[in-house]
């Protein structure tokens, strides 16, 4: 037990909750770590890179991918211990009062208190489920659109018709060659208005209708053609493609609470239920971001950032029980004197 490092706080989750929590644990002193299952930091907003968003207090109209890169930087101002590429499958407290989290790597993790930031569990694309298709991945089949400039000039089959693949479509609409949408259903099932648009473009949507077979190139490691078949009517048509993008929904894994022996007072058998100022049921556990319930909670990114000061407030207090109720602000906080003075100087060279 001696030899393992123990954290003050440990932050399942990199997304905007964990980024906030661990800025702001570290303004709190606090030795913090923060895990992430994926190997990079910035949570569910790697799902929508490319798009705007307006309604982050104080942000004028920021590119997702900017404000990742923003929250990162933000995240890591205080230097926390980061552990990318590990799910943490479980929490539990050991005789010693230390929560101990099992990671999928083989590690264990000690922390004298947890926020969990895990937001709606960790997302994995659903796959398209045509044999073989994951050999196309690295070439021309996407499971998100990363950048819009990958699509550009291309005639690009988009698979599914929720608000994604419908945004997507409409994003791609002006500036690929082709768009062509296939979905299973009907009708679309995207916001009315992104629907209306998308009916209303130059894409071709094609419905009651499902990819039945991928056709590779000669080297074989793109697809050339996409076979797509209406199930009503039972046509084929041979599409020729340049960029497939699959958005068939997200598989949730939602594991970590269901392992945990730890009394976590839960909601819909998913979310933790807690306070509004992100204690959970656990005194020791805090929770931050979508993954936490009560009834003035804001799902929004603007909302993550309470839930996360008054996690790491809550966890501040819960270890040392003396310590102040809040942070200092900012403005007047002797943790940024040095950093003040050195962004001072660079604004005067
Ligand atoms: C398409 C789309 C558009 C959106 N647009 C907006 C918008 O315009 N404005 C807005 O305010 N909000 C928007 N949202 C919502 C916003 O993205 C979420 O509210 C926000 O990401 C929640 O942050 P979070 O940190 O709680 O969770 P997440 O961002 O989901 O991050 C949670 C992180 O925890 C990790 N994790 C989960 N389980 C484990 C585990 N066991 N071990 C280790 N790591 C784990 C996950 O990999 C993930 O990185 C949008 C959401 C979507 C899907």
């Amino acid at each position: 037990m001696a030899n393992h490092d123990i954290f003050d706080v440990t932050i399942i989750g990199g997304g905007p909750a964990g980024l906030y929590s661990a800025f702001y644990s570290g303004l709190r002193g606090m030795k913090t770590k923060i895990i992430e299952f994926q190997p990079r930091l910035g949570g569910k907003l790697h799902v929508y890179p490319e798009k705007m968003i307006w309604d982050v207090g104080g942000q004028t109209p920021i590119r997702c991918e900017q404000l990742i890169t923003q929250l990162v930087e933000q995240g890591l101002t205080f230097d926390p211990t980061v552990c990318l590429d590990e799910k943490v499958e479980s929490m539990a407290k050991n005789e010693e009062g230390l929560f101990v989290l099992a990671g999928a790597s083989g590690e264990v993790h000690y922390s004298k208190s947890v926020i969990v930031a895990v937001g709606g569990g960790i997302l994995k694309p659903q796959k398209l489920q045509i044999e073989g298709a994951e050999r196309f991945e690295v070439a021309n089949l996407n499971y998100t659109v990363k950048t819009l400039e990958r699509f550009r000039g291309s005639t690009v089959l988009i698979s599914g018709g929720g608000n994604s693949a419908v945004d997507w479509a409409n994003e791609l609409e002006p500036i690929a060659e082709k768009v062509y949408v296939v979905h299973r259903k009907s009708e679309m099932a995207g916001h009315e208005a992104q629907v209306r648009q998308l009916l209303e473009s130059r894409a071709e949507c094609l419905l009651d209708s499902a990819i039945t077979r991928l056709v590779a190139s000669d080297a074989g490691d793109r697809v050339e053609l996409v076979e797509v078949m209406n199930q009503v009517t039972g046509e084929r048509r041979m599409l020729p493609v340049d960029q497939l993008v699959i958005n068939h929904g997200y598989e949730r894994d939602a594991s970590l609470l269901e392992n945990s022996p730890l009394d976590l007072e839960t909601k819909d058998e998913f979310y933790l239920k807690g306070t509004p100022a992100s204690e959970t049921s656990v005194p020791g556990v805090f929770a931050a971001g979508d993954i936490l319930q009560h009834d003035g909670k804001l799902n929004l990114i603007a909302g993550t950032f309470t839930d996360a000061a008054n996690a790491v407030n809550k966890a501040k207090k819960f270890i040392e029980p003396d310590a102040a109720n809040i942070a200092m602000v900012s403005s007047h906080n002797d943790a940024f004197n040095s950093r003040n003075q050195a962004l001072k100087k660079q604004a005067m060279r």
